[in-house]
């Protein structure tokens, strides 16, 4: 897969203060990326700059092959974007919304705005105002709307916020949905790490303007989790202190018990050693996700 966005070097000033730093990455063309990090780490000023709405002080970029200091209106018609704000006509419907957005990006075709509205399951809703939409309801409008012109890119800033787990998994669904009908690359940010976790070919983490760490789930887990928690349902009860075999365990309730193994290779053999001795309902690794490699890559330990 050819790299669709390159990043090299870059630095941002504000008002002479720095805040992005010799920022560098490439994005492949297809895939769904997160760029995570803290409020304030610098994850609105790179989509800015990748559209071209403001410059960099130093380094170069390729978005689409085009340099976004000469070619942001290019860059701009050939990617769609959704920022917190959604900027939809409340008063207006569904329908008219997008008729009139097509319009702006001159791409007004009634076939593909129904196709949009059946993608996203709101076609039953298209003369509804959109005021009175529930906010995961606005962000599928959204989604829409930034896809009126068929897009290359998508870039979503902060896409879940304000909705309900319900609208959190409804939004990633249409956004896998999307990435594999329209293969269109997604670039997407977020603080909020555990909504993104399914989603994600790969990740890229900000932290006070630098990329601290850049990879694929499994690579990521692989260098930062190097011991496991693994949580057993079980009927066990070790009479040993806090081994069991070897294996050091809490108990973390009724019937729970939560080991701490060196590695997964570890799990087969405590699973089939407890099965000899009792039940098992259940085993899951705790610390095995996106929020735990956060910390460990930011030197924080949250456990
Ligand atoms: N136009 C501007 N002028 C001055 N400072 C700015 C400007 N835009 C952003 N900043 C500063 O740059 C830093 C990074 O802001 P940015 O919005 O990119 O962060 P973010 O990671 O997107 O945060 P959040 O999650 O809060 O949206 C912040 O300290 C912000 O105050």
């Amino acid at each position: 897969m050819a790299n669709i966005i390159e990043v090299e070097n870059i630095q941002k000033e504000f008002n002479r203060k720095p805040i992005l730093k010799d920022v560098s990455f490439s994005i492949k063309e297809g895939s769904i990326n997160g760029l995570l990090g803290p409020n304030g780490a610098g994850k609105t000023t790179i989509i800015r700059l990748l559209n071209g709405v403001i410059n960099a002080t130093d380094g170069d970029m390729k978005v689409m092959g085009l340099d976004p200091r000469k070619d942001g209106d290019e860059i701009r018609k050939r990617a769609g974007i959704v920022t917190e704000s959604a900027s939809l006509y409340h008063d207006m419907s569904a329908w008219d919304n997008l008729v009139f957005y097509s319009k702006i990006y001159n791409a007004y075709d009634p076939k593909r705005i129904t196709q949009l509205l059946e993608q996203f399951e709101m076609l039953p809703f298209k003369d509804q105002l959109v005021g009175l939409f529930s906010t995961g309801m606005k962000k599928r409008i959204s989604l829409a709307k930034a896809l009126l012109h068929k897009p290359k890119i998508l870039f979503l800033d902060e896409p879940t916020n304000g909705l309900d787990p319900e609208g959190i998994s409804s939004v990633i669904h249409y956004l896998h949905k999307v990435n594999e009908e329209e293969k269109v690359t997604i670039l997407i940010c977020s603080h909020v790490l555990h909504q993104l976790e399914d989603l994600c070919d790969s990740y890229l983490f900000l932290k006070e303007g630098r990329i601290i760490e850049k990879g694929i789930l499994r690579e990521l887990e692989d260098k930062y989790l190097t011991d496991v928690r693994l949580l057993v349902e079980t009927g066990l009860r070790p009479q040993e202190g806090s081994h069991y075999n070897g294996f050091a365990y809490e108990v973390k309730g009724t019937n729970k018990l939560e080991f701490l193994l060196d590695s997964k290779d570890e799990i087969a053999p405590l699973l089939r050693q407890i099965l000899n001795d009792s039940w098992v309902h259940s085993s899951v690794i705790i610390n095995r996700s996106l929020e735990s490699i956060y910390f460990k890559i930011g030197g924080i330990d949250h456990e």
